[in-house]
C-alpha cells in the first residue's frame, strides 16, 4: 500500500501521564480509515498531532514521504491535509453560500493592492469562487439554505457544510472528528454519502474518529483501534468487532 500519512513511532505525554506510547499509524492513499477506542485511548491527541495542532515530545509524521513534523496547521492546510471544524462563531452570521466563499485562502479580493490594481480580474476570481461555492452547495445538498446564516441551520446541514468547506480547498486527506455526534439518521445518511462520493469521485483520503459503530460499519476500511495510546488492531470492520481484545477493551468497556 502507498501510504499518503505515514505516522512514525509518536511520543506525547501530558505532565506524568504518556497519552501516545511509541505509536505508529500508516493510512492508505484512496482510504477512508476509521480510528476507533475507549474514551481516553488518545484519539484527539493522535488527530491533533497529525492535523498540527499539537507536537508530539518524539516521533514523525510523514505526508506523502515527507516530514511535516515541525509544519504548522495551516501550512499542512496548504497542502492538503485538514480537519473539519465547527463552524467557527464569526462566520455563523454569514450565510452557508458566504460560508463557502469565506474558504479559499489568498483571494484576490482581499489584497488592497490588487484590488486597485487589477479590479477586473478581481471580480472575475470572486464570480468563480461563487461558482464553485454553488456547485459545492449542490454536491452537498444544501442549495436549498444557501442563503441561510449558518447559524440558523441544524446540526447535520452544519456538519454538511464543514465537509463542503473542505471541497473549496485543494484537499487531499481529510480528518474527520467525531461529525455524526447530534446529527439524525437522514442528514448521517446525506453525510456518509457526500463523504463517499468525495472519497470516490474526487479521490479523497478520509481518517475518521467516531464513537457512532454504525457509521464506522458503513464507512470504514480499514479500522483502528487504539488502546492506551498504542494501535491495538487493525483490519475490516467484521474482523475488529468480534476480536476478543476489542470486545474487552472498547466494546466491554462501552457496555460497562
Ligand atoms: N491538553 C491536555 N492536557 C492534559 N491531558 C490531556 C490533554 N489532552 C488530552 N489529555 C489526556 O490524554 C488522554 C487521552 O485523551 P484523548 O482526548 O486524546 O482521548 P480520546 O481517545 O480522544 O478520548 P475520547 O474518546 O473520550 O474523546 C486523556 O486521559 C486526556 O485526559
Amino acid at each position: 500500500m502507498t501510504p499518503i500519512i505515514d505516522v512514525c513511532n509518536i511520543r506525547k505525554s501530558f505532565g506524568g501521564l504518556t497519552v501516545i506510547d511509541d505509536c505508529s499509524v500508516r493510512i492508505a492513499e484512496g482510504s477512508i480509515t476509521g480510528m476507533i477506542g475507549p474514551n481516553g485511548a488518545g484519539k484527539s491527541t493522535l488527530f491533533n498531532i497529525i492535523a498540527g495542532s499539537l507536537a508530539p515530545d518524539s516521533g514523525e509524521v510523514l505526508l506523502d514521504g515527507e516530514p511535516i513534523t515541525s509544519l504548522p496547521a495551516h501550512l499542512r492546510f496548504h497542502k492538503g491535509l485538514l480537519r473539519t471544524f465547527q463552524i467557527a462563531h464569526e462566520f455563523s452570521h454569514l450565510t452557508a453560500l458566504e460560508n463557502l466563499m469565506m474558504v479559499p485562502p489568498a483571494q484576490e479580493g482581499e489584497r488592497l493592492f490588487s484590488n486597485w490594481l487589477r479590479p477586473g480580474r478581481v471580480r472575475r476570481e470572486e464570480a468563480e469562487v461563487r461558482r464553485r461555492a454553488q456547485e459545492v452547495l449542490d454536491f452537498i445538498g444544501l442549495t436549498r439554505v444557501r442563503n441561510e446564516p449558518a447559524g440558523n441551520l441544524s446540526g447535520g446541514q452544519k456538519k454538511l457544510l464543514e465537509l463542503g468547506r473542505t471541497m473549496m480547498t485543494e484537499a487531499r486527506v481529510v480528518l474527520l472528528d467525531e461529525i455524526a455526534a447530534g446529527v439524525n439518521r437522514t442528514l448521517l445518511g446525506d453525510l456518509i454519502g457526500n463523504i463517499e462520493r468525495l472519497n470516490r469521485e474526487m479521490g479523497y483520503t478520509f481518517l475518521v474518529i467516531e464513537h457512532d459503530m454504525d457509521m464506522i460499519a458503513r464507512l470504514c476500511d480499514p479500522v483502528i483501534v487504539l488502546a492506551e495510546g498504542r494501535v491495538m488492531l487493525e483490519g475490516p470492520i467484521e474482523e475488529v468487532q468480534s476480536h476478543p481484545e476489542v470486545i474487552e477493551a472498547y466494546f466491554g468497556a462501552q457496555s460497562a
